[in-house]
C-alpha cells in the first residue's frame, strides 16, 4: 500500500529527528543527486560534462536542490543555478558555488538560455511549504519554464525535489502554473498530491527517498496494491456454500438500457459470489440467455446494486430493495439513475451505502444538495469533492475516472489509478458496479453486524477499483465485456501477488 501523508504530518515526523541533529537535508539532497545520476545514465549520458540546471527557491526545498547540484558539480557535471528568491538558503548556495556551480543571470533571457543548455533540471523552487496558486515572481518563472519544457526539441529530464512546484501537495489540486516532472524524489513518504489526481499526472515517476522518517498514523491518501487486495478477498474454504460466500442482488438495466444488466451481472459473476440475483423483469430474458446461472426475482441478499442502466425517471422501483437493505443494514451500491434518489429523498445514509458517480454526476449531486459545484470543480480537486460528498450524504463515494478517488465520511481517501486509458468506454462503469456489489456481498454479513462501515466499504471499493483497473489493462481498444472477461484473472493475479 502506498501511504501518503500531509505536509503537517511530515513536519511532525521530522521534528524529533531534527532535534537529534539528524542531517535530513543531506539525506534528501543525496537522494536527489542519486536519482539525477541514474536518469542521466539510463539515457546513455555520463555525469561528467552533463549540463544541469538547479532551480532554487527560497525554502528548504531550494536548499535540497542546491546541495544536489553541488554533489553533481563535484562529479564533473556543469551546473548552473537559477536563484528564484532573494532568501535562498545561504549555506547551501555557498556550498554549491564552492563546488563549481555558476549563478545564471536572473533575467528572462538568461534563464531561458540556461534552461536550453541543460538536459536535466532540478526543481527546488517550492516544496511542501507552498500552497498554490503560486504568487509572483515564482508564478511567472514556473510558467516560463513549463512552456520551455513543452516546446524544447529535446525534452529535459525534470527531477522534482519532494514535489513538482505548484501542485496542491495536500489535496492533489491543480490551480495555477506547475512544473511537470519526469521523476519526483519525495522525502520520507509520498504526499497526497503525488498519488491523487489531477496533480499525480504531473509528477512523473514517484520515488520515495528513505530519509529516516517514521509514520505511524493513518495516511491521508492511500493506493492499494495487489497484495492489499488479496488480504481483503474472501477465498472460499471447505465449509463454504453459496450463501456463506455472499449473494448479491442487482436492480439494474431497463427497457431503455438492457445491456447494463448484462454488464453488471457479468461484473458481479466475475468476482465469484455465491449467487447473483436479478430483480429486473424486463431484461431477465436477455441476461439469462447469456448467464443461465443468474437467479431472477427478489430474495435475500448480502449486498444490493441499484441503478446502472435505470433512467433517473424510473427510480420508483428501486426504493423497495433499497429500503430493505437499509433496514437490514446490508451494503448497497447506488449507481447512475439511482443517484437521483440521494438528491432528494435518501439524504442521510450510512457509509455502507456506496455511491459510484463520475465527475458530472458528482457535481450534479453536490449541486442538488446545495453546493454550487461544477464538473470542472470536481475534476480540479477530486479529493475535496469526494470528502465533501461523503460528509454531506454519510455514504461512501467512488468518483470514477482515470483514477478512481474513494472516500467515506472518515478514514483515508483511496486513489486507484487506471492501468490503461482504453478503459474509458461506455459500460465500464456498469461492470464496476456489479463487481463492487459482489465484493461487498462477501463482506455483507460482517458489515451488517457492525452496523456501520468503519472505513471498510471504502477499502472494499478501492479493492474493486484495483481489480477493475487490472481487468481493463490493455495495450489497445477494449469493450466493457472485455473487462468482465478480465476480472477472474485480475483476482487470481492479486492472490498470487
Ligand atoms: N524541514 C526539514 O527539515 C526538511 C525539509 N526538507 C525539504 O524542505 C522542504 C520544505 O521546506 P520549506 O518549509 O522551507 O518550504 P519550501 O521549500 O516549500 O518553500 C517555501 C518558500 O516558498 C515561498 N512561498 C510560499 N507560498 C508561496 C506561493 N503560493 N507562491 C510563491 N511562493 C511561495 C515562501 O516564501 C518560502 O520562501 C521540503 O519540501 C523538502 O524538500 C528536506 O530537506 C528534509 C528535511
Ligand atoms: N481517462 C480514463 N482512463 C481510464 N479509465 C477511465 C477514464 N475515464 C473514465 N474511466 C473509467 O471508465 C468507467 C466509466 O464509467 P461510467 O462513466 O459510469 O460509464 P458507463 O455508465 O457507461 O459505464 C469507470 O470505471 C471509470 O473509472
Ligand atoms: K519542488
Amino acid at each position: 500500500m502506498l501511504r501518503a501523508y500531509r505536509s503537517s504530518e511530515v513536519r511532525e515526523a521530522e521534528k524529533p529527528l531534527l532535534e537529534q541533529g539528524v542531517p535530513l537535508m543531506e539525506r534528501a539532497s543525496f537522494a536527489v543527486a542519486t536519482a539525477a545520476v541514474r536518469e542521466l545514465r539510463s539515457r546513455g549520458h555520463l555525469v561528467t560534462g552533463s549540463q544541469v540546471l538547479v532551480l532554487a527557491g527560497g525554502g528548504n526545498n531550494g536548499a535540497d536542490a542546491l546541495y544536489a547540484g553541488a554533489y553533481l558539480a563535484a562529479r564533473g557535471a556543469s551546473v548552473e543555478i537559477v536563484r528564484a528568491s532573494d532568501s535562498v538558503h545561504a549555506e547551501a548556495l555557498a556550498t554549491a558555488k564552492e563546488s563549481g556551480c555558476a549563478l545564471v543571470d536572473s533575467g528572462k533571457d538568461g534563464i531561458l538560455k540556461a534552461a536550453r543548455r541543460a538536459g536535466l533540471w532540478i526543481d527546488g523552487l517550492a516544496g511542501i511549504g507552498v500552497r498554490p496558486p503560486l504568487t509572483e515572481p515564482l508564478s511567472s518563472l514556473v510558467t516560463l519554464l513549463e512552456e520551455e519544457r513543452i516546446a524544447a526539441p529535446d525534452e529535459p529530464i525534470v527531477i522534482a525535489v519532494d514535489c513538482p512546484t505548484g501542485i496542491g501537495v495536500d489535496d492533489g489540486a491543480l490551480v495555477g502554473p506547475v512544473l511537470t516532472a519526469t521523476v519526483t524524489v519525495t522525502m520520507g513518504a509520498p504526499k497526497p498530491g503525488l498519488i491523487a489526481p489531477p496533480a499525480s499526472r504531473v509528477c512523473g515517476r514517484v520515488e520515495v527517498a528513505d530519509i529516516g522518517l517514521w509514520f505511524t498514523g493513518e495516511p491521508a491518501v492511500a493506493t492499494l496494491s495487489g497484495s492489499d487486495v488479496a488480504d481483503l478477498l474472501r477465498v472460499p474454504g471447505p465449509t463454504d456454500h453459496k450463501y456463506t460466500r455472499g449473494v448479491v442482488l442487482l436492480g439494474t438495466g431497463s427497457d431503455s438500457f438492457p445491456g447494463a444488466a448484462v454488464l453488471t451481472v457479468g461484473g458481479a459473476l466475475g468476482a465469484g459470489p455465491g449467487m447473483v440475483r436479478l430483480d429486473s423483469p424486463e431484461v431477465a430474458g436477455l441476461v439469462l440467455r447469456r448467464y443461465p446461472e443468474v437467479v431472477t426475482g427478489l430474495g435475500r441478499a448480502q449486498a444490493v446494486v441499484l441503478g446502472s442502466g435505470v433512467p433517473a425517471t424510473e427510480t420508483e422501483r428501486l426504493k423497495a430493495p433499497l429500503d430493505r437493505a437499509l433496514e437490514e443494514k446490508y451494503p448497497v451500491v447506488l449507481d447512475a439513475g439511482a443517484l437521483e434518489l440521494v438528491k432528494t429523498e435518501y439524504t442521510d445514509l450510512p457509509s455502507t451505502v456506496v455511491l459510484t458517480p463520475h465527475a458530472g454526476e458528482l457535481a450534479e449531486l453536490l449541486s442538488a444538495r446545495g453546493e454550487g459545484i461544477t464538473r470542472q470543480d470536481v475534476e480540479a480537486a477530486p479529493i475535496r469533492a469526494v470528502r465533501l460528498a461523503a460528509t454531506i450524504t454519510g455514504a461512501t463515494i467512488v468518483l470514477k475516472g482515470a483514477s478512481d478517488v474513494i472516500a467515506g465520511p472518515d478514514g483515508p481517501v483511496y486513489s486507484q489509478p487506471a492501468r490503461s486509458h482504453w478503459r474509458a468506454v461506455a459500460g465500464a462503469g456498469d461492470v464496476y458496479a456489479g463487481l463492487l456489489g459482489a465484493l461487498l456481498a462477501s463482506a455483507g454479513e460482517d458489515l451488517a453486524r457492525s452496523g456501520r462501515g468503519y472505513g471498510k466499504p471504502a477499502l472494499i471499493a478501492a479493492a474493486a477499483s484495483w481489480i477493475h483497473a487490472e481487468a481493463a489493462h490493455s495495450d489497445g481498444p477494449i469493450r466493457a465485456m472485455d473487462i468482465v472477461d478480465g476480472i477472474p484473472a485480475a483476482i487470481a493475479s492479486a492472490l498470487h501477488d
